[in-house]
């Protein structure tokens, strides 16, 4: 069994417990693994209400107010019976503030790259945000490519299929999302806690979480694009 994080984590087997869930254990709190994730991609894709949805269930409609600089936010999820603290860093995607981002990238372990449905520069920039990620992030970490906003069927720009290809080209598991009416956020959360508790608990005999493979069979699809 695993520890509730008030101390150090029972041997399992005779092996010591891996890294990230000795470090969740001696922060103290009531988790067992803990993981950074940044939100990225362009101002105005949605990041922010995408975060917001996440923690609070709430959409956040009328003005637009871009994120200056970089915030952060806590939430812990069960996954498989085990408490996975995500601690999710919404940046700005405001090219002024990308200096000031670059620095995080480094601590995290799960990115998810967001782009706007609605918006084909948001889109045609995703292949520089990965070569940023590529430059900055650690080798090991885990992309998500998501298409936000896809509630806007009518203004929609980006076909579905275009996201899959492009993300298919990097080998990064993708599916579209709608920070206002809540598709797919959980799922793109349940699936990075998912990964970051195999990485920090794994037992040898376990079958590899396939990430690629969990968000193809459990992501809802939007029904629309008919016309594209
Ligand atoms: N219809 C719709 N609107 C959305 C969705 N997500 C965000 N918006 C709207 O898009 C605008 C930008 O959303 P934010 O979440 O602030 O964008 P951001 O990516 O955080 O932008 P920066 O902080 O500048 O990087 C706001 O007016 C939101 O209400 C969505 O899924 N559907
Ligand atoms: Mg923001």
């Amino acid at each position: 069994m695993i520890s509730n994080g008030a101390g150090a984590p029972p041997a399992r087997n005779g092996t010591p417990a891996p890294p990230l869930l000795r470090k969740a254990a001696s922060l103290g709190g009531s988790y067992d693994v803990a993981g950074k994730v940044m939100l990225l991609g362009d101002s105005g894709v949605g990041k922010t209400c995408f975060l917001i949805q996440f923690k609070d269930g709430a959409f956040l409609s009328g003005t637009f107010i871009a994120t200056v600089g970089i915030d952060f936010r806590n939430k812990v999820v069960t996954v498989d019976g085990v408490k996975v603290k995500l601690q999710i860093w919404d940046t700005a995607g405001q090219e002024r503030f990308r200096s000031v981002t670059h620095a995080y990238y480094r601590d995290a372990q799960a990115l998810l790259l967001l782009y706007d449905i609605t918006s084909k520069m948001s889109f045609d920039n995703i292949r520089a945000w990965l070569t940023e990620i590529h430059e900055y992030a650690q080798k090991d970490v885990v992309i998500m490519l998501l298409g936000n906003k896809a509630d806007v069927s009518s203004e929609r720009v980006i076909r579905t299929e275009d996201g899959e290809s492009l993300a298919r080209e990097y080998g990064v598991p993708f599916m579209e999302t709608s920070a206002k009416t809540g598709m797919n956020v959980e799922l793109a959360f349940l699936a990075i806690a998912k990964e970051l508790k195999q990485r920090a608990v794994k037992q040898p005999e376990e079958p590899r979480f396939q990430i690629h493979d969990y968000i193809e069979s459990q992501k809802k699809r939007s029904s629309c694009c008919a016309f594209l």
